[in-house]
């Protein structure tokens, strides 16, 4: 079992912000900027797609920490960049909520702007797991079925209440024919006596919960440090259910029909006909076999008071 360590116990070289100008509503730039000065960092500005993982692949290899300001997508990038150069046992990421939902902030107890900066100049540090998916990380969750438009067309109210269930909302309400997926699931045994399954037959979605599970509880964190993915499969039956109005997040009750859910360290997804579209935090990406694995406590980032790393002993984080 880890214990905390104080971030100004640190020892830095060198602080970058990577910083993104359009996420959320688009008005955290100059108060951004303003406390990344008074704080040290040294800040990068992007300027368009694929700029957050870059800036953090170049900063990994000499900053100890590398924060990103914006949403889930920009942390997901600032992640991938880490990842990429190698660096993730030598950096700590930072995360200064900036976006529209910014789910994997709130899980890990960072409460806005001001507060983020506060947590990794003197909070705490903890090393959480890391999801990797074929060679892309994610940190909150991996949704297979979404689809890349009703993504980009999801409202910012509904990303702030619903988490990425609003993608899979407007995936639901936005196509006019919706096809089921014919996977396979596959997992593999478990830490916790689960063991090697596997799952055939036709799916509406498939959701991969690390730091984000998907319950009828209100608790909308996961346990981010138990080396397991929480994996939910709603299957095609759901759909009359919805259809006959089930809220959304109802359909999430443990004792539904439809669901059907798996711990696992490790995990394959297979569309039997044709590449489908994936959502890595946000960010899209189109496959037709998908390897997910947890990396267990890889990545070291600095969170806020509130954090727990177990929701259901603690009481842990509320969705809002
Ligand atoms: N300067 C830029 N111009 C256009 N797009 C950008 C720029 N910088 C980053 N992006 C894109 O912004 C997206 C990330 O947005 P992000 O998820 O951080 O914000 P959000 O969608 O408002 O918040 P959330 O995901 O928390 O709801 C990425 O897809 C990235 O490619």
């Amino acid at each position: 079992m880890q214990s905390d360590r104080p971030a100004a116990e640190r020892q830095e070289s060198e602080r970058v912000l990577v910083l993104n100008p359009v996420s959320g509503s688009q008005d955290h730039v100059d108060t951004v900027d303003a406390l990344a000065s008074d704080y040290g960092f040294e800040v990068r500005t992007t300027s368009e797609a694929g700029d957050a993982t870059r800036f953090a692949r170049q900063a990994a290899s000499s900053a100890d920490l590398v924060a990103a300001a914006g949403g889930d997508g920009t942390v997901n990038g600032v992640v991938n960049g880490v990842v990429d150069a190698g660096e993730l046992e030598s950096t700590t990421v930072g995360v200064v909520p900036a976006g529209t939902g910014n789910n994997f902030a709130t899980n890990v107890g960072i409460e806005g702007i001001e507060h983020a900066f506060e947590v990794i100049d003197q909070g705490r540090l903890r090393t959480i797991d890391l999801g990797i998916a074929n060679d892309c990380a994610f940190v909150n969750s991996c949704v297979g079925g979404v689809t890349a438009e009703a993504s980009r067309d999801t409202s910012s109210e509904n990303k702030r209440t619903l988490g990425v269930l609003a993608y899979v909302k407007n995936t639901l309400e936005s196509a006019r024919e919706f096809d089921s997926l014919p996977l396979r699931v596959e997992t593999v045994d478990g830490s916790d006596g689960e063991q090697k399954r596997a799952w055939e037959g036709e799916a509406l979605f498939v959701l991969v919960g690390n730091c984000r599970r998907f319950t009828s509880s209100r608790t909308a964190q996961a346990d981010v440090e138990d080396g397991l993915f929480e994996v939910t499969i709603v299957e095609d039956a759901a759909i009359s259910d919805l259809l006959g109005g089930a809220f959304l997040e109802g359909l999430f009750d443990r004792d539904s029909t439809h669901i059907v859910r798996r711990r696992t360290p490790s995990l394959t997804i297979e569309h039997r006909e044709h590449a489908i579209e994936y959502s890595l935090d946000g960010e899209m990406l189109e496959t037709e076999r998908l390897e997910l694995d947890v990396e267990p406590t890889a990545l070291e980032i600095a969170v806020g008071e509130g954090y727990q790393p177990d929701p259901d002993e603690s009481g842990g984080l509320l969705e809002s």
